[in-house]
Protein backbone atom coordinates (compact mmCIF):
# COMPACT_ATOMS: atom_id res chain seq x y z
CA UNK A 1 0.00 0.00 0.00
CA UNK A 2 1.28 3.80 -1.22
CA UNK A 3 1.16 6.33 2.16
CA UNK A 4 0.54 10.06 1.74
CA UNK A 5 3.52 10.44 3.66
CA UNK A 6 5.56 8.32 0.85
CA UNK A 7 4.83 11.31 -1.52
CA UNK A 8 5.96 14.11 0.84
CA UNK A 9 9.99 14.88 -0.73
CA UNK A 10 12.04 17.03 0.94
CA UNK A 11 12.65 19.15 -2.50
CA UNK A 12 11.26 19.31 -5.86
CA UNK A 13 13.95 17.80 -7.90
CA UNK A 14 12.05 14.79 -9.51
CA UNK A 15 14.51 11.94 -7.94
CA UNK A 16 13.48 9.37 -5.76
CA UNK A 17 12.42 10.14 -2.06
CA UNK A 18 14.71 8.12 -0.52
CA UNK A 19 17.79 9.94 -2.76
CA UNK A 20 16.31 13.53 -1.27
CA UNK A 21 15.88 12.34 2.65
CA UNK A 22 19.52 11.14 1.67
CA UNK A 23 21.15 14.31 0.50
CA UNK A 24 19.25 16.28 3.22
CA UNK A 25 20.05 14.20 5.88
CA UNK A 26 23.90 14.48 4.43
CA UNK A 27 23.54 18.43 4.11
CA UNK A 28 22.23 19.10 7.37
CA UNK A 29 24.27 15.93 9.30
CA UNK A 30 26.81 18.51 11.00
CA UNK A 31 24.00 20.64 12.67
CA UNK A 32 21.21 17.71 13.42
CA UNK A 33 22.02 17.40 16.84
CA UNK A 34 21.92 20.81 18.12
CA UNK A 35 19.26 21.74 15.44
CA UNK A 36 16.94 18.46 16.72
CA UNK A 37 17.30 19.93 20.70
CA UNK A 38 16.53 23.68 19.47
CA UNK A 39 13.59 22.48 18.00
CA UNK A 40 11.77 20.19 20.46
CA UNK A 41 13.22 22.43 23.16
CA UNK A 42 15.10 19.57 24.64
CA UNK A 43 12.04 17.41 25.35
CA UNK A 44 13.50 14.72 22.61
CA UNK A 45 15.68 13.82 24.73
CA UNK A 46 13.23 12.59 27.82
CA UNK A 47 11.21 10.75 24.75
CA UNK A 48 14.18 8.89 24.08
CA UNK A 49 14.76 7.46 27.07
CA UNK A 50 11.35 6.76 28.41
CA UNK A 51 11.31 4.67 24.60
CA UNK A 52 14.45 2.72 25.55
CA UNK A 53 13.13 1.99 28.87
CA UNK A 54 10.54 0.58 27.70
CA UNK A 55 12.43 -2.61 26.10
CA UNK A 56 13.67 -3.18 29.42
CA UNK A 57 11.55 -6.46 30.43
CA UNK A 58 12.53 -8.07 26.99
CA UNK A 59 16.21 -7.88 28.14
CA UNK A 60 17.35 -7.57 24.33
CA UNK A 61 21.27 -8.77 23.75
CA UNK A 62 21.08 -8.10 19.67
CA UNK A 63 19.69 -4.75 18.67
CA UNK A 64 18.99 -3.45 15.14
CA UNK A 65 18.37 0.61 14.88
CA UNK A 66 16.72 1.14 12.18
CA UNK A 67 17.67 5.21 10.39
CA UNK A 68 20.16 5.69 13.15
CA UNK A 69 21.16 9.05 12.20
CA UNK A 70 23.69 10.19 14.46
CA UNK A 71 23.40 7.47 16.75
CA UNK A 72 21.53 9.24 20.11
CA UNK A 73 18.95 5.63 19.94
CA UNK A 74 21.87 3.32 19.74
CA UNK A 75 24.03 5.03 22.00
CA UNK A 76 21.21 5.74 24.93
CA UNK A 77 19.99 1.80 24.33
CA UNK A 78 23.77 0.99 25.33
CA UNK A 79 23.99 2.84 28.32
CA UNK A 80 20.24 1.84 29.48
CA UNK A 81 19.93 -1.87 28.54
CA UNK A 82 23.76 -3.12 28.35
CA UNK A 83 23.27 -5.48 24.94
CA UNK A 84 26.32 -7.27 23.62
CA UNK A 85 25.83 -5.86 19.98
CA UNK A 86 24.12 -2.78 18.68
CA UNK A 87 24.26 -2.37 15.10
CA UNK A 88 22.88 0.96 13.28
CA UNK A 89 21.93 1.26 10.14
CA UNK A 90 21.40 4.35 7.67
CA UNK A 91 21.16 5.54 3.99
CA UNK A 92 22.74 9.06 5.03
CA UNK A 93 26.96 7.99 5.43
CA UNK A 94 27.12 11.79 7.02
CA UNK A 95 24.60 11.32 9.79
CA UNK A 96 26.43 7.82 10.27
CA UNK A 97 29.88 10.08 10.14
CA UNK A 98 28.66 11.79 13.56
CA UNK A 99 27.24 9.12 15.11
CA UNK A 100 30.54 7.10 14.72
CA UNK A 101 32.53 10.24 16.30
CA UNK A 102 30.44 10.00 19.19
CA UNK A 103 30.51 6.79 19.52
CA UNK A 104 34.47 6.56 19.46
CA UNK A 105 34.62 9.26 21.64
CA UNK A 106 32.48 7.28 24.39
CA UNK A 107 33.96 3.92 23.78
CA UNK A 108 31.33 1.77 22.88
CA UNK A 109 32.71 1.43 19.22
CA UNK A 110 33.32 -2.71 20.58
CA UNK A 111 29.28 -2.31 21.07
CA UNK A 112 27.96 -0.20 19.02
CA UNK A 113 28.50 -0.58 14.53
CA UNK A 114 26.90 1.35 11.81
CA UNK A 115 26.60 0.14 8.78
CA UNK A 116 25.15 1.56 5.37
CA UNK A 117 22.04 0.13 4.38
CA UNK A 118 17.80 0.65 3.62
CA UNK A 119 15.46 -0.29 5.67
CA UNK A 120 13.98 -1.66 2.95
CA UNK A 121 16.26 -4.27 2.12
CA UNK A 122 18.14 -4.83 4.83
CA UNK A 123 21.47 -7.48 4.49
CA UNK A 124 20.98 -8.95 7.93
CA UNK A 125 19.77 -13.14 7.78
CA UNK A 126 16.50 -14.20 8.72
CA UNK A 127 16.07 -13.69 12.98
CA UNK A 128 18.83 -12.21 13.87
CA UNK A 129 18.07 -9.51 16.46
CA UNK A 130 15.91 -9.44 19.73
CA UNK A 131 15.26 -6.01 19.43
CA UNK A 132 14.41 -3.38 16.44
CA UNK A 133 14.08 0.39 17.57
CA UNK A 134 13.66 3.53 15.07
CA UNK A 135 13.34 7.18 16.30
CA UNK A 136 12.20 9.35 14.15
CA UNK A 137 13.12 7.79 11.39
CA UNK A 138 9.78 5.61 10.11
CA UNK A 139 8.04 9.11 8.54
CA UNK A 140 11.25 9.70 6.02
CA UNK A 141 10.91 6.03 4.61
CA UNK A 142 9.92 5.89 0.99
CA UNK A 143 8.33 2.41 1.81
CA UNK A 144 6.67 1.80 4.90
CA UNK A 145 5.45 -1.81 4.46
CA UNK A 146 8.54 -3.01 2.95
CA UNK A 147 10.36 -1.86 5.37
CA UNK A 148 8.01 -3.43 8.31
CA UNK A 149 8.46 -6.15 6.51
CA UNK A 150 11.80 -6.40 6.71
CA UNK A 151 12.31 -5.61 10.52
CA UNK A 152 10.04 -8.27 11.29
CA UNK A 153 11.64 -10.51 8.96
CA UNK A 154 15.21 -9.37 10.83
CA UNK A 155 13.59 -10.14 14.53
CA UNK A 156 13.70 -13.14 16.25
CA UNK A 157 10.11 -14.91 17.14
CA UNK A 158 9.16 -12.98 20.53
CA UNK A 159 11.33 -10.37 19.31
CA UNK A 160 10.41 -6.52 19.77
CA UNK A 161 9.79 -3.73 17.14
CA UNK A 162 9.58 -0.25 18.78
CA UNK A 163 9.42 3.24 17.40
CA UNK A 164 9.17 6.92 18.52
CA UNK A 165 7.62 9.20 16.00
CA UNK A 166 6.37 13.12 15.96
CA UNK A 167 2.59 12.99 15.31
CA UNK A 168 0.30 15.69 15.33
CA UNK A 169 -1.28 16.73 18.64
CA UNK A 170 -5.14 16.18 18.60
CA UNK A 171 -6.63 17.95 22.04
CA UNK A 172 -6.74 21.68 22.36
CA UNK A 173 -4.59 23.10 23.65
CA UNK A 174 -1.30 21.28 22.44
CA UNK A 175 -3.20 21.15 19.04
CA UNK A 176 -3.55 25.04 18.41
CA UNK A 177 0.30 25.57 20.43
CA UNK A 178 1.65 23.25 17.64
CA UNK A 179 0.29 24.80 14.70
CA UNK A 180 1.64 28.16 15.95
CA UNK A 181 4.83 26.75 16.85
CA UNK A 182 5.07 24.69 13.70
CA UNK A 183 4.16 27.95 11.53
CA UNK A 184 6.25 30.82 13.36
CA UNK A 185 8.71 29.48 15.82
CA UNK A 186 10.40 26.79 13.78
CA UNK A 187 11.00 28.43 10.68
CA UNK A 188 12.88 30.96 12.50
CA UNK A 189 14.69 28.54 14.86
CA UNK A 190 16.04 26.79 12.40
CA UNK A 191 16.64 30.02 10.09
CA UNK A 192 19.08 31.02 13.25
CA UNK A 193 21.09 27.95 12.46
CA UNK A 194 21.28 28.88 9.13
CA UNK A 195 20.38 25.31 7.64
CA UNK A 196 18.75 24.55 4.52
CA UNK A 197 14.99 25.98 4.66
CA UNK A 198 13.31 23.30 2.48
CA UNK A 199 14.40 20.78 5.02
CA UNK A 200 12.46 22.28 8.15
CA UNK A 201 9.48 22.72 6.08
CA UNK A 202 9.64 19.42 5.11
CA UNK A 203 9.23 18.01 8.66
CA UNK A 204 5.92 19.62 9.75
CA UNK A 205 4.28 18.41 6.65
CA UNK A 206 5.74 14.65 6.69
CA UNK A 207 4.61 15.10 10.54
CA UNK A 208 0.75 15.99 9.12
CA UNK A 209 1.24 12.99 6.48
CA UNK A 210 2.63 10.75 8.78
CA UNK A 211 -0.46 7.77 9.72
CA UNK A 212 -0.63 7.84 13.28
CA UNK A 213 -1.76 6.66 16.22
CA UNK A 214 -4.70 3.71 15.64
CA UNK A 215 -4.12 4.11 12.00
CA UNK A 216 -0.53 3.25 12.75
CA UNK A 217 -1.46 0.12 14.36
CA UNK A 218 -3.79 -1.21 12.10
CA UNK A 219 -0.55 -0.77 9.37
CA UNK A 220 1.59 -2.75 11.61
CA UNK A 221 -1.04 -5.38 12.49
CA UNK A 222 -1.62 -5.59 8.61
CA UNK A 223 2.09 -6.10 8.51
CA UNK A 224 2.15 -9.05 10.88
CA UNK A 225 2.84 -7.69 14.30
CA UNK A 226 1.19 -8.51 17.28
CA UNK A 227 0.90 -7.07 21.30
CA UNK A 228 0.91 -3.55 19.49
CA UNK A 229 0.56 -0.73 21.87
CA UNK A 230 1.34 2.81 22.08
CA UNK A 231 2.03 5.57 24.27
CA UNK A 232 2.10 9.28 23.39
CA UNK A 233 4.21 11.88 24.93
CA UNK A 234 4.01 15.67 25.56
CA UNK A 235 -0.07 15.57 24.76
CA UNK A 236 0.49 13.92 21.53
CA UNK A 237 3.54 15.55 19.71
CA UNK A 238 5.40 11.99 19.85
CA UNK A 239 3.85 8.70 19.85
CA UNK A 240 5.86 5.57 21.03
CA UNK A 241 4.73 2.38 19.19
CA UNK A 242 6.37 -1.22 20.63
CA UNK A 243 5.03 -4.40 18.46
CA UNK A 244 6.05 -7.87 18.78
CA UNK A 245 6.74 -10.89 15.97
C1 LIG B 1 15.25 12.47 11.64
S1 LIG B 1 16.61 11.41 11.40
C2 LIG B 1 16.60 10.45 12.86
C3 LIG B 1 17.96 10.04 13.31
C4 LIG B 1 18.07 9.37 14.67
N1 LIG B 1 17.35 8.10 14.72
C5 LIG B 1 17.62 10.25 15.79
O1 LIG B 1 16.87 9.80 16.64
O2 LIG B 1 18.04 11.39 15.86
C6 LIG B 1 15.98 10.29 10.20
C7 LIG B 1 17.03 9.34 9.60
O3 LIG B 1 16.37 8.38 8.78
C8 LIG B 1 17.28 8.00 7.76
N2 LIG B 1 16.57 7.27 6.72
C9 LIG B 1 15.60 7.73 5.89
N3 LIG B 1 15.19 6.76 5.06
C10 LIG B 1 15.89 5.65 5.37
C11 LIG B 1 15.90 4.32 4.87
N4 LIG B 1 15.11 3.94 3.86
N5 LIG B 1 16.74 3.43 5.44
C12 LIG B 1 17.56 3.79 6.47
N6 LIG B 1 17.60 5.05 6.97
C13 LIG B 1 16.78 5.97 6.43
C14 LIG B 1 17.84 9.35 7.34
O4 LIG B 1 18.99 9.24 6.56
C15 LIG B 1 18.06 10.03 8.70
O5 LIG B 1 19.35 9.82 9.19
Amino acid sequence: MTYDVEKVHPYETGTSKKEQVEAMFNEIAPNYDKLNGLLSLGIDDYWRKESIKALKPYRPEYILDIATGTGDFAILAKKILQPRRIIGIDISEGMMAVGRDKVKRKGLERVITFERQDSSALFFPDQSFDAVTAAFGIRNFENIDKSFGEVLRVLKPGGVFLFIELTTPEATPMKELYSLYTKYVMPVLSNTMATEQRAYEYLPESIAAFPQGREMMLILKKNGFRNIRLRRFTMGIATLYMAEK
